[in-house]
């Protein structure tokens, strides 16, 4: 493989900078990939305008040799995988930093060649010598990062509202909502959503495609998407702290309905009146929301949650644990207690015996000898799974993927990882 392909990392580039154009290239071999349309150009700029705001890090694999006759050209790259960092809540507000992989693709035709692997392991190994205590991503399909160690930490739903007569919520309102033009969103999106960030664990800070896509500044094809319409929520004082993004689905769509882009509350009341507004929009008889929580207010509020009809759970959030003691260390715990853990890892990043110990909600952790008798053993993929409180360690001993030694440790660390309210991520990334 050596010869055949060679790997480039470059930082993305805005128009008119040196490294635009392999930017672009790139950007083209990710659509590739994704079966994506060719975009047009003033799509891939205020992508890769985008993308230099966050700093993104591009990963390209190269043919080195002749490329064959009238394929696509040698700049393209064969395999691509970005990484931007931010940061995740890991619960009661803590912060970690986070190196987040996106647009991992490899073309049909030079699949399984170990391309994706090389990417991955290469850029895992460089975020822990960085410093880096966590990876994440958003998976395609479920059965690929496993095998990387990475494990299921959030879910999200789809979800269907019934807006009709039967949609009525428990709730007095303590603010209003009005309605404003989109274009308020690129300045009050990063805001609002800044608030909910930090009191919501296993959100992640958003990048900058987020104000434009609520606000309609990045439509489809790149330009202004006029379809989008905005609301506002305003606390007592009259201070915004809640939006919701929506778009109509046409009257040709029956039953008549509003599609939600993007709804973010920084407080319990907004969120519910935000929903009381979309429940009350005249000709609406339905509403969907692509990314709802799998722990949602929403139906509890319902005087008939039945009119909530959802998907089922899907993974969202993948974390990948690479320096355990900091990682365990930089969490506060729901409940005091004492571990041991022994953690597996096939890449040799975050392996180990480490005790955990928990006074007052604060960690200390310690490396023990690998003599030291463990009392629950586990994968660095379900560590990261039980990471932010998601998943349950007794639910994954019942499934074989822990293995509890002394009775009870599994609940111990369900009481322990918990954390105050449900985690969710709003971020796609
Ligand atoms: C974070 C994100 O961006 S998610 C988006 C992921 N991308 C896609 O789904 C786009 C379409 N698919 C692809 O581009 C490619 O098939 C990829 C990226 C999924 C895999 O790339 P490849 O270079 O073929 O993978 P590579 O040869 O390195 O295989 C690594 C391992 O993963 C396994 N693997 C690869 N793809 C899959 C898959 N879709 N399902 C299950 N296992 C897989 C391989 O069998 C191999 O296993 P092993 O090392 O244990 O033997």
């Amino acid at each position: 493989m050596a010869d055949k392909y060679e790997i480039r990392r470059f930082r993305a580039a805005e128009k008119g900078e040196p490294g635009y154009l392999p930017g672009a290239d790139w950007l083209r071999g990710v659509g590739v990939g994704f079966y994506d349309e060719r975009h047009k150009e003033e799509f891939v700029d205020k992508v890769m305008a985008m993308y230099r705001v966050d700093n993104r890090e591009l990963t390209g694999v190269y043919q080195t040799g002749t490329v064959a006759a009238r394929s696509l050209a040698a700049e393209i790259p064969v395999a691509t995988f970005a990484t931007l960092r931010k940061d995740l809540n890991i619960g009661y507000g803590r912060q970690l930093p986070a190196q987040l992989i996106t647009a991992v693709t490899v073309r049909g035709t030079h699949r399984r060649q170990g391309l994706l692997r090389r990417m991955m392991t290469e850029d895992l190994a460089a975020s822990k010598a960085d410093g880096l205590a966590i990876a994440a991503l958003t998976a395609s399909e479920a059965s690929i990062y496993g095998r990387f160690g990475f494990g299921v930490a959030t879910f999200e739903r789809s979800i269907k509202v019934d807006t009709g007569p039967r949609f009525r919520l428990r709730h007095t309102p303590a603010g209003t909502v009005e309605i404003a033009d989109r274009k308020v969103l690129l300045d009050l999106a990063p805001r609002v959503f800044d608030r909910v960030h930090r009191h919501t664990p296993g959100s992640i800070v958003r990048q900058d495609a987020y104000r434009q896509r609520s606000s309609g500044t990045l439509g489809q094809d790149g330009a202004e998407d006029d379809s989008i319409r905005c609301a506002l929520h305003y606390d007592a004082d009259g201070a915004v702290d809640g939006y919701v993004a929506y778009k109509f689905a046409g009257w040709d769509t029956k039953p008549h309905t509003m599609e939600v882009i993007d709804l973010v509350a920084a407080t319990d009341s907004g969120y519910l009146e935000l929903w009381q507004f979309l429940g009350s929009l005249d000709l609406i008889q339905r509403v969907t929301w692509a990314e709802a929580p799998a722990d949602d207010p929403l139906t509890w509020a319902l005087e008939d949650p039945r009119c909530i009809e959802s998907s089922v759970n899907r993974d969202m959030l993948w974390l990948r644990i690479l320096d355990t003691a900091q990682a365990l260390g930089a969490r506060r715990y729901s409940s005091d207690g004492a571990l041991v853990l022994r953690v597996t890892d096939t890449l040799g990043l975050a392996g180990g015996t480490f005790t955990l110990t928990v006074t007052g909600g604060e960690a200390r952790v310690a490396v023990a000898s690998d003599s030291a008798a463990p009392e629950l053993s586990l994968d660095v993929a379900e560590l990261g799974s039980i990471y932010l409180g998601a998943v349950c360690p007794v639910t994954l001993a019942a499934a074989g993927r822990i293995s509890e030694h002394a009775p009870g440790a599994a609940l111990t660390a369900r009481l322990m990882f918990a954390v105050e309210r449900a985690p969710h991520c709003l971020t796609h990334f």
